[in-house]
């Protein structure tokens, strides 16, 4: 269970279903950035790239490679928790996230407890994106061969 855990969240660090959020600044704010001063006005709409902080090797080393060893109990105190955001952050964030992350552990607990995964002919390795904006959609679907598991 520990490592179904980490690899969720590993998926959902590499493919963000939400790769991003906004908020609307409610005064003007200066913020100093890189050694650069930036200002915020009031009224501005800020957009928080959540895909482009996931791959950032500043925060995750070798972004493009699927690791859920990211996530285990020695290494997960090594992220920065404004730089995973799966599910958004501050009061605002996903009032949903417990229900969702349960919801796709029980899916994948039952679907490997009865099923074996085999790619196939169509499996496309590795899957292409469509360049949607604010949308991750593979090109052609995720397609794989289960087997009934005999035991
Ligand atoms: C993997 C599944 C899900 C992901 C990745 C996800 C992600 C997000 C993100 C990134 C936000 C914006 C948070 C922010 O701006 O700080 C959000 C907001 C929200 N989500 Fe989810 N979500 C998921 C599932 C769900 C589910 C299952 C529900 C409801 C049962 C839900 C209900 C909401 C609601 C109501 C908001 C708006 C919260 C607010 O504005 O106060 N989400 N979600």
């Amino acid at each position: 269970m520990k490592y179904l855990d980490q690899t969720v969240c590993e998926a959902l660090r590499k493919w963000p279903p939400v790769p991003m959020t906004d908020r609307l600044c409610v005064k003007d704010y200066d913020l100093k950035l890189d050694g650069k001063n930036l200002h915020i006005n009031a009224n501005d709409s800020c957009y928080i790239p959540i895909w482009s902080f996931h791959r950032d090797l500043k925060y995750f080393p070798n972004p493009e490679k699927f690791e859920p060893e990211r996530f285990s109990e020695e290494n997960r105190g090594n992220i920065d928790p404004d730089t995973y955001l799966p599910f958004g952050v501050g009061p605002r964030n996903c009032i949903g996230s417990r229900f969702a992350l349960m919801e796709m552990k029980t899916f994948f607990y039952y679907l490997l407890l009865n099923f074996s995964f085999e790619a196939n002919s169509k499996t496309q390795i590795p899957l292409e994106f469509d360049n949607i904006p604010f949308d991750i959609k593979t090109k052609i679907g995720i397609w794989l061969s289960l087997k009934p598991r005999n035991n």
